[in-house]
């Protein structure tokens, strides 16, 4: 049943349906076809963790005891090495949640220097008794 050999990422990536469902949990590749219907945690999410690492997933849910004892049975081999390497997952890359660039700091400048100008320009006009 179980052969220990090793997975490819491409092998990985190509099994993401129902008829064959692979995931990768803490570089140990799984066949999870024949649970897919039985997992109490649905199978959108295990299509979801699909051809990616599924091991950051699996730990969140704090998979009981019992949950891991499924695991060895569907165990078919080991993640290539440097294979994580591979993954450039469809989460947002660094960049799109980094804080503003230089540009978006000059700009906001570009507005605040010119308006304190004019307040200070008014203030003093004002004080003046112009
Ligand atoms: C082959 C791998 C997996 C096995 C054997 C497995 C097994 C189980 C089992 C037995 C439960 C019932 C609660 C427990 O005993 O902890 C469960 C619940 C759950 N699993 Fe998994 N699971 C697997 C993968 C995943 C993955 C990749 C996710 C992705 C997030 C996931 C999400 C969940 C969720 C959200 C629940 C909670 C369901 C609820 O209590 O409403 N599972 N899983």
């Amino acid at each position: 049943m179980a052969s220990n050999r090793t997975i490819t990422f491409e092998e990985l990536k190509a099994h993401t349906t129902k008829d064959s469902l692979w995931l990768l949990i803490e570089g140990k590749v799984y066949d999870a076809t024949k649970f897919i219907d039985e997992h109490p945690g649905g199978d959108e999410v295990l299509f979801a963790e699909a051809g990616r690492d599924a091991t950051e997933a699996f730990e969140d849910v704090g998979h009981s005891d019992e949950a891991r004892g499924y695991l060895p049975p569907m165990y078919i081999g080991d993640f290539e090495k440097d294979g994580a390497l591979k993954f450039n997952p469809g989460k947002p890359g660094p960049g799109k949640d980094t804080p503003p660039g230089p540009g978006e700091k000059v700009s906001n400048l570009m507005y605040f220097i010119p308006l304190s100008l004019m307040g200070a320009y008014f203030a003093w006009k004002f004080y003046s008794g112009a």
